[in-house]
């Protein structure tokens, strides 16, 4: 039994246990909760993958996560470094170790390139000099052109195929007629949209022919029904993929530092002018500013040459060489490019076309050469470096001939040269006596309905979004009887003429 006394030291002492300074527990706070977290062991960075990998394994098998398939870059085909060998400089430093990510298939090749060349030539080196006339009767040039694919199309420049193949592009103003090209050249009706509204292909068309190079058609720049910052990008993208194909690792900014020659797989830009144009436009001019200074190789392609007459084209042909020599002088000192014509209806000019192509892919060297008759000369890639070299010579004087011719013409027609004032106002019409005037009753048609509403377009433009121009088009423009129309609706709501005559439209069909 207890006493009372020890039963009070036993409570004395169990209060004084209590009483006793104890260890706190320690506040929750953060600076606590990371101070524990300090004393803790740190896990393993082994174990904390696993544990990653384990909840990745649960979720895969939940189906949670798509399974992922492993990409392979796999080597190159042998026939396709063979290629590259083969065309040796212009591919620069094609990237096979670090390829990047590519979407579409890499084409494959059937026997190498030079093989190719060396067993069709066979047949061709019995006439080394053929005019232009017997090229457009040749039915079959030396790659098969109906040998095609689409790639893919693409809207941003991160995405582009390897540079494994020679490539090809075409441009000028939206509804010039590269759609309809492109079609005329890989002998296809419907592969590619055409159509009459501007501003119809928006996306970089890749299409592989004959595994051997690609074409690419590209959005216009210029008049486009879309919205403006639409069209804006289609122009910043074109712009973007000339030059980084040209010169891919260099910069626009230290462009004007670097002296070397193109080194890209974009081998040439095939720049199409509407023959019908008297005066090259604004959009047109820097355009043509933007290839000479970035001295990127380009040819120049006469579209649509079934609208003139056969009596006028030499004139016209000479107008415009004129006017692009003029230009170009400003920016180099001998402005060099070739001059084509086609038309994607009568199919005119679009084999000599595919010649130009297959030889600025490396295919053969072809020179445009002769004084007065424009003769193409045709040598396959083998030949001695000494037949090379004359038929650059060949080529040099073709350049000046062209040129000589040019200014024979402009002793004519000298005041026609400057740009900005037309041959209507200068009266150059009638200066011509032998041919006939050089404006065309159809063109003329087009015209008359524009002059009188020229201003109000410009202003009802700005106002309507889904009518605009590019920052390019500042100056006038002339419109087609056509576009007027559309505008017309945005017209007579706009002005007191305009409700007016809704009206007494609508009271006509009442009554
Ligand atoms: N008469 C004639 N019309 C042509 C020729 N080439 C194209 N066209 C017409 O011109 C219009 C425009 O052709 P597209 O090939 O769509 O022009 P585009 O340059 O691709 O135009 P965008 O894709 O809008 O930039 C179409 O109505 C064609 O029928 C040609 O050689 N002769
Ligand atoms: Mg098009």
């Amino acid at each position: 039994m207890l006493d009372d006394e020890s039963l009070k030291v036993n409570r004395q002492n169990t209060q004084n246990k209590i009483l006793l300074p104890q260890q706190k527990r320690p506040k929750k706070t953060a600076a606590n909760y990371f101070v524990q977290k300090l004393d803790q062991k740190p896990r393993s960075e082994k174990s904390i993958l696993e544990q990653q990998k384990n909840m990745q394994k649960n979720l895969m098998d939940h189906g949670f996560i798509p399974k992922k398939q492993k990409k392979e870059h796999g080597p190159l085909d042998p026939n396709q470094v063979k290629l590259v060998n083969y065309l040796g400089k212009p591919l620069h430093k094609p990237t096979f170790s670090t390829p990047r990510p590519v979407k579409g298939e890499v084409p494959t090749l059937d026997s190498s390139a030079a093989e190719k060349v060396r067993t069709v030539f066979e047949r061709y080196n019995e006439f080394e000099f053929r005019s232009l006339e017997a090229l457009e009767m040749e039915s079959k040039p030396l790659l098969n052109f109906r040998r095609h694919t689409f790639l893919r199309s693409f809207d941003n420049i991160n995405h582009l195929p390897n540079p494994i193949l020679p490539e090809v592009a075409i441009i000028g103003r939206s509804n010039v007629g590269k759609s309809s090209l492109v079609n005329r050249l890989l002998n296809s009706r419907k592969l590619v949209r055409v159509s009459s509204t501007p501003g119809r292909t928006q996306t970089l068309n890749y299409f592989s022919v004959s595994d051997a190079f690609h074409i690419v058609d590209m959005p216009g720049y210029g008049y486009a029904k879309a919205p403006l910052n639409m069209v804006r990008q289609w122009h910043k993208l074109v712009q973007d993929y000339i030059f980084c194909r040209t010169y891919p690792n260099v910069k626009i900014e230290e462009f004007e530092y670097y002296k070397e020659k193109p080194y890209g797989p974009l081998k040439m830009v095939y720049w199409l002018l509407d023959c019908r144009r008297d005066s090259i436009k604004q959009t047109d001019r820097r355009f043509f500013e933007f290839l000479l200074k970035k001295r990127i190789n380009f040819c120049v392609v006469l579209t649509k040459m079934d609208k003139i007459k056969s009596a006028e084209t030499e004139r016209i042909v000479a107008l415009i060489v004129n006017q692009l020599y003029e230009l170009g002088k400003k920016i180099t000192k001998v402005p060099q490019f070739d001059v084509l014509r086609t038309s994607s209806l009568n199919d005119t000019g679009v084999n000599v076309l595919k010649y130009k192509i297959m030889s600025d892919v490396g295919y053969l060297s072809l020179v445009m050469g002769g004084d007065d008759e424009m003769q193409l000369k045709l040598t396959p890639l083998y030949l001695s470096n000494e037949d090379l070299q004359k038929s650059k010579e060949l080529a040099a004087t073709y350049r000046t001939s062209a040129t000589k011719k040019g200014e024979i013409v402009r002793t004519k027609l000298e005041q026609d040269i400057r740009m900005g004032q037309k041959r209507e106002d200068l009266g150059l019409v009638e200066e011509v006596e032998d041919e006939s005037p050089v404006v065309r009753k159809s063109y003329k048609k087009d015209k008359k309905p524009i002059k009188k509403v020229k201003q109000r377009i410009g202003l009802l433009a700005q106002d309507n979004p889904y009518v605009h121009r590019t920052h390019f088009l500042d100056d006038k423009v002339n419109r087609t009887s056509s576009q007027y129309k559309s505008y017309r609706k945005v017209h007579m709501f706009n002005t007191k003429k305009g409700r007016n005559m809704t009206r007494k439209k609508r009271k006509g069909k009442r009554k």
